[in-house]
């Protein structure tokens, strides 16, 4: 156990930086205050035997004062002395706290976005404030106890054989037999145990979160009970570690709680038996009365040192939580980054398959898009055609193969060059909870009014911010302020536009948009692809029609490329499909006369 903790204070330190002195004092003052806190009984059982010597003139019980003191004297010392420490503890507990939420906050932005697919946000919501929290717990209210329970038994031995070293031992053989079934309880399957059990905690909260984020669908397609399978299942999976732990806890802790208790119990019967070999009676049943005194000490000890032991393995297990979230590979890059001025964009033989997955899902690829120019892919659903355009800012690392821009691997440039060469416009951009205008300088902090104002007009939301009861600073999310699919995505877009990278990687995915919105939304477009090397995916083939080269991708692969007209020429992919989306469209037509 004491190895446990040493480890465990060892990482918290950590994490405390510069305030790791307040833990040590902590510790300091919490063992201090636990040996002052055997002091008054001490006195106390020194007061009652100059008493005793006397009686019945008590007059001249000339100690008693001095011993009356002494108590007071140390159970004040010992309070103040506990109170610095818990000050102390306290202050360090919440440097910790910070530290470990702005450590682990810092790792999460440097992590790909594949980390976040692959971990949801109620889960990664769970490690870092549940485990900062558990940690600051153990900080706050247990380190202390525990400093003590470290100091205590060395001192409770000494104390034990200062009066009688036969009553000592029946209060110390129970201890010991204590402690090993505290041995047995916080055993090392006890610790995997426990990781399983806040394993399943974990998972239960991400069920949790992503259920109520599924009630709309629930709701809309009227599912039944099987809705909440999953979450069910978490829910069960929980239980039943949880009861399991406490069933495999619960013979020791009888065992321990028996075995803590027996020196009250033993001292009067094992007392009567040794009064009958004894000569002097007083002094004896002084003594006795001073074990008799002391037992509870004892059992309030080994309390302590139980609860403190548990709450070691919580915080260990929590802070294991946190490192590993702490050790995730970040995106490698390489030592000496590079950079350039310019923005073509070169697949060479590119391989790439999600993790758990041995199909890959791009596969060998290549192709080459010249500065300034835009390409459009277009292809079946489940092409690639996402994960294709993701592999381009880093979202995921390639398997085999090189992605440059201006001839430079994509892993050479530092993560905030590359991120600043490349606007990236998902269907799932999302828009978070500030003010339209944090919204929109996400993509340039430093924006200047004008800049703001220009993207806003290219962006096509002049008529969003008007209608808006605090213009540009209303705080979106809040009450009363809703926006639309289609004007959501032209304030990404306001996003996109300030931020004037050099290449463009866009969804024009307009499935929000009404037609009023779709060709405001087509304007937008328009002004942030100006000038730009665009990689462009495409749902309606009709906007793709005068781009520079269309790639159509299958499987994985490029199967066609060329201009629209170069792959009608083909009998190919491109040309099915175009057939295809002319008939949709000549069916959309009909179908809307039908109804005029
Ligand atoms: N995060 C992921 N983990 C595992 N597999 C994935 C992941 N994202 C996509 N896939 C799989 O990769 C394949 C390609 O998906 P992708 O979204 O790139 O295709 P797409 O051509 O863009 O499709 P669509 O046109 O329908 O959007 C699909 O089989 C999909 O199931």
């Amino acid at each position: 156990m004491y190895s446990q903790a040493k480890s465990t204070l060892a990482k918290l330190l950590k994490f405390a930086g510069n305030y790791k002195y307040l833990i040590i004092i902590a510790c300091f003052f919490s063992a201090l205050s636990s040996i002052l806190s055997l002091f008054p009984f001490i006195a106390i059982w020194f007061a009652i035997r100059d008493i005793f010597a006397v009686l019945p003139n008590l007059t001249q019980a000339a100690g008693t004062l001095k011993y009356g003191w002494l108590a007071m004297g140390s159970a004040v010392l010992s309070i103040i002395f506990y109170y610095i420490s818990l000050l102390s503890s306290h202050l360090a507990a919440f440097r910790v706290e910070k530290n470990m939420r702005q450590q682990a906050m810092h790792k999460l932005i440097s992590l790909p976005l594949s980390f976040f697919k692959q971990n949801n946000s109620g889960k990664l919501r769970k490690i870092i404030d549940d485990n900062s929290s558990l940690t600051h717990g153990f900080l706050a209210h247990q380190l202390s106890d525990f400093a003590g329970a470290v100091i205590m038994p060395l001192a409770i031995v000494a104390v034990l054989f200062l009066v009688d070293w036969r009553l000592g031992m029946v209060c110390l053989i129970p201890l010991v037999v204590s402690l090993l079934f505290l041995k047995q309880m916080m055993a090392e399957n006890t610790a995997e145990f426990m990781n399983k059990y806040l394993d399943a905690l974990e998972d239960l909260n991400s069920a949790a979160v992503e259920y109520v984020r599924g009630i709309p669908i629930v709701k809309v397609f009227q599912q039944n009970v099987y809705s909440f399978k999953d979450l069910h299942n978490s829910i069960k999976r929980y239980q039943d570690f949880a009861s399991e732990f406490a069933l495999s806890c619960r013979i020791p802790m009888l065992n321990f709680s028996l075995a803590i208790n027996a020196p009250s119990l033993l001292l009067i019967p094992v007392g009567l038996l040794l009064i009958l070999n004894t000569s002097n009676y007083q002094s004896f049943l002084l003594d006795l009365i001073f074990y008799l005194l002391f037992a509870p000490i004892c059992v309030t000890m080994m309390t302590k040192i139980m609860s403190a032991s548990e709450n070691i393995m919580v915080a260990r297990e929590a802070i294991n939580r946190i490192e590993n979230l702490m050790q995730t590979n970040t995106l490698l890059e390489e030592k000496t980054k590079k950079q350039t001025n310019r923005n073509d964009i070169k697949f060479e033989n590119v391989i790439f398959s999600y993790p758990n997955s041995s199909k890959p899902v791009i596969n060998k690829l290549s192709f080459n898009i010249p500065a300034g120019k835009t390409f459009a892919l277009v292809g079946p659903s489940g092409g690639g055609k996402s994960t294709l355009a993701s592999l381009i800012p880093r979202f995921w690392d390639v398997d085999s193969g090189q992605i440059k821009i201006g001839g430079i691997n994509v892993k050479s440039f530092a993560e905030e060059d590359l991120m600043s060469k490349i606007a990236f416009v998902f269907q799932d951009n999302k828009l978070f909870k500030g003010s339209i205008k944090e919204n929109i300088t996400m993509g340039k902090p430093t924006a200047t009014h004008k800049e703001i104002k220009r993207a806003i007009q290219l962006a096509q939301c002049s008529d969003i911010i008007a209608k808006m009861p605090a213009g540009l600073d209303t705080i979106l999310g809040t009450a009363g302020v809703y926006l639309s699919g289609g004007e959501q995505q032209r304030i990404t877009l306001a996003r996109a536009i300030l931020k004037d990278a050099p290449i463009v990687i866009l969804d024009e995915a307009t499935a929000f948009a009404d037609p009023e919105n779709e060709y405001q939304i087509q304007q937008a477009f328009e002004a942030l692809v100006k000038d730009k090397t665009v990689l462009m995916i495409a749902h309606r083939l009709s906007s793709i029609k005068n781009v520079d080269s269309i790639l159509v991708i299958q499987a994985g692969q490029l199967v066609e490329q060329g201009t629209h007209n170069e792959l009608l020429q083909k009998d190919g992919i491109y040309k099915t499909m175009w057939q295809e989306y002319q008939t949709s469209i000549a069916w959309q037509v009909g179908e809307e006369k039908k109804y005029a």
